[in-house]
């Protein structure tokens, strides 16, 4: 498996890492009975509603802050127990946590941050899986902003992101101004508390 970035991080993507079967199958499953909400989050202080819908599953009742709000986590269900698994055998690591993202059209997206929160320890792993719409992935260096990376992240695919790439790398879902269906991307992380 070869390293996507140049220097000072680690990521690894997986294609193909599900079925097309299955893809379909967890994107329709997830789509319907997870119970998506937008949420605020803070920008300079003022309460602004997320260019997305987004969910929240762990562990246990683990409070996580993300971007200035708390997340209080819903329970694993049978289908992200299944993702879950498949992405720890891979990976070598446990889990405790999911942020999903569900992004309705191409007007939906995320912006530029590093997942870099205390909590989720010195070096971040992060494991991301893609289903629905193939939609691109932005990398740019925190201290260097000309050096860039991007990827498509198609459905039912893997992106491995650890080691120091939530020091040194900023990612970003972009808007787009061709029209897009559904994506889910679900970032499992390990928390310690
Ligand atoms: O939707 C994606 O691929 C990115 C999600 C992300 O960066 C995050 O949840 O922190
Ligand atoms: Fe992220």
């Amino acid at each position: 498996m070869q390293n996507l970035l140049p220097k000072d991080g680690e990521v690894y993507y997986y294609p193909d890492f599900f079925t097309k079967e299955e893809s379909d199958r967890l994107f329709q499953e997830l789509k319907t009975r997870v119970n998506w909400k937008q949420e605020p989050i803070k920008i300079f202080g003022r309460e602004v509603m997320q260019p997305r819908l987004t969910a929240w599953y762990g562990d246990d009742d683990k409070p996580y802050s993300y971007s200035g709000i708390t997340m209080h986590p819903e329970p694993w269900t049978p289908a992200l127990d299944l993702i879950k698994k498949r992405i720890e055998e891979l990976s070598g690591i446990r889990f405790t946590s999911a942020l999903l993202n569900y992004y309705r059209n191409q007007q939906d997206s995320m912006g530029w941050h590093r997942d870099n929160e205390k909590e989720l320890g010195s070096n971040p792993i992060i494991g991301s899986v893609s289903f629905g719409e193939a939609r691109e992935f932005q990398f740019r260096h925190y201290y260097d902003k000309t050096l860039k990376q991007a990827l498509l992240l198609t459905h039912g695919s893997f992106l491995l992101m650890k080691g120091s790439t939530q020091h040194y790398w900023e990612h970003a879902l972009p808007k787009r101004s061709r029209v897009l269906g559904g994506r889910i991307n679900l970032t499992f992380r390990k928390i310690y508390t």
